[in-house]
């Protein structure tokens, strides 16, 4: 259970915050006093803190101070009265995640909390490298697969990691650079200052330049208070630029000029800053044709790649697959409520022919959907999607989940009943977010905001959604064609 802690001497602040996660997996914990707050971070691990910087006994700046002590790398979103830019900058600077002016927004709160869970998240599981033991113990993410290819990559991992170089992991999409990336960062010498990560391709031009660089108020429209960009915010820690090859030209020459030098300028400002960040690069495009088409700069492309870590396909490790399909059978039991205890031959079989454009997250959902809708404990070819099969749809037992989505729901409640599931509300929720979602996806032809639109919710909680659902756009779109 994830749970966030409200400090504010106005109740209506916590009563907002506990609306916003009302019959969520976030539990709020809330407290009016500052006397409070260290007692409750040291007995209850908090993910969140959400804290208000004008308390009555003390600064809430001076509060994060003491917190920092014991937990440096707790995510602290402030809470102030007013737009009051130096305070703000204090926060940011003492690394503050972020912060929110009163009177606050429900739909802004429940983004930004769950945007610092996520980074709470990426920070502190730890990504293991495979090993027996590892296995056994089940914490944290684990990095599965010992085949000789993957081998090398977490070779690699340990040979740049205590480097302070910046380093470009290259893949193919869902094959596990985001993981790898946090591999890096926590073997670092850098793992107990932030860890940030920005996904270049989710933000128009401006806003992405705003959240790496921040801006002054009145930069550009909407601009109404001064910023603090991720590159300021994140001083002696480590970025992840997800998906680098999506950045502007314009953004590409800021992001290089920050590389020669360490120095930027907020938008719209004059003032020089300094700052000190490692950047830990990824992308799926090919670099070298986007140069060659002068659609990405050499000279940030070296400076990017000070290390190159190349993570390899699903399709090309010996012997992985078989351990991934163990694991995640296991997890999604788990998660599931089901008792399937492993693949037919010919089941197996379909998915070592298979080409897993969509590498390890598209395996993952591919089982996830099968187990979902599975009656057997073991997953036959029947169950598996249509894309196994080169687009021809497996034959399904008679009278079972051929027809509509509205008999598969049906068939899907019947199987929840029948194995005594307590979780009826929560997982029938999740098979319908799984359809709706990809069925808009699907309309909109992966275009995220169009897609947030349509489902009158914001981008960043779409990803978020699409992220714990295993939804990738690539293969939403691909199921179209
Ligand atoms: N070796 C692995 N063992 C276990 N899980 C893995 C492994 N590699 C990737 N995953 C899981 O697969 C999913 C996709 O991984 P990740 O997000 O790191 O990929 P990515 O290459 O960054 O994707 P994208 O190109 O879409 O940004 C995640 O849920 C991750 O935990």
């Amino acid at each position: 259970m994830t749970q966030i802690l409200v400090v504010d001497d106005d109740r209506a602040v916590a009563r907002l915050v506990q609306r916003c996660f009302e019959g969520s997996e976030v539990d709020v914990l809330t407290s009016q006093r500052a006397a409070e707050v260290i007692p409750l971070i040291e007995k209850h691990t908090i993910d969140v803190l959400l804290l208000d910087i004008m308390l009555p006994e003390i600064n809430g700046l001076d509060l994060a101070r003491q917190i920092r002590q014991i937990d440096s790398k707790l995510p602290i979103i402030f809470v102030t009265g007013r737009d009051d830019s130096e305070t703000t900058i204090e926060a940011m600077k003492l690394g503050a995640y972020d912060y929110l002016v009163k009177p606050l927004d429900v739909g802004m709160v429940q983004e930004l909390v769950e945007r610092a869970i996520e980074n709470r998240r990426l920070m502190h599981e730890p990504v293991v490298l495979t090993s027996q033991q590892a296995e056994e113990n089940e914490s944290g993410d684990l990095l599965i697969g010992r085949s000789p290819q993957m081998l090398a990559v977490y070779k690699e991992v340990g040979r740049v990691a205590a480097q302070n170089v910046n380093v470009l992991v290259r893949g193919e999409s869902g094959s596990g650079k985001e993981l790898i990336a946090r591999a890096i960062y926590q073997h670092s010498n850098r793992n107990s200052e932030p860890f940030l990560a920005v996904n270049c391709a989710a933000l128009r031009e401006t806003l992405l330049e705003s959240e790496l660089f921040g801006h002054e108020k009145g930069a550009f429209t909407g601009a109404d208070s001064r910023r603090i960009g991720k590159f300021e915010q994140c001083n002696g820690g480590t970025i992840f630029l997800d998906e680098v090859g999506d950045m502007s030209l314009t953004i590409q020459a800021k992001v290089l000029r920050l590389l020669q030098d360490q120095r930027l300028e907020r938008l719209g400002g004059a003032e020089t800053i300094t700052t000190d960040v490692r950047i830990i690069s990824a992308t799926n495009r090919d670099l070298e044709e986007m140069i060659a088409d002068g659609d990405f700069r050499l000279d940030l492309f070296h400076r990017l790649k000070s290390f190159e870590i190349a993570i390899p396909p699903l399709r090309d490790r010996d012997g992985d697959l078989e351990q991934l399909v163990q694991y995640f059978l296991k997890q999604f039991n788990k998660q599931l409520g089901k008792e399937i205890t492993g693949l037919s031959a010919e089941s197996l079989a379909r998915l070592k022919a298979y080409d897993w454009p969509g590498n390890i997250r598209e395996l993952q959902e591919v089982l996830r959907k099968s187990m979902l809708m599975a009656t057997s404990t073991v997953l036959a070819p029947e169950w598996l999607p249509p894309e196994l099969f080169g687009g021809a749809a497996p034959i399904r037992p008679s009278g079972e989940s051929q027809g509509s989505d509205e008999d598969a729901f049906d068939v899907f409640l019947t199987q929840l009943e029948s194995r005594g599931s307590e979780n009826m509300y929560a997982e029938s929720l999740e098979w319908m977010e799984q359809r709706l979602l990809s069925f808009v996806l699907d309309k909109t032809a992966g275009n995220q905001s169009k897609a947030a639109a349509l489902l009158g919710i914001t981008r960043g909680s779409l990803r978020h959604k699409m992220r714990a659902l295993g939804i990738t756009v690539e293969q939403v779109v691909k199921g179209d064609e």
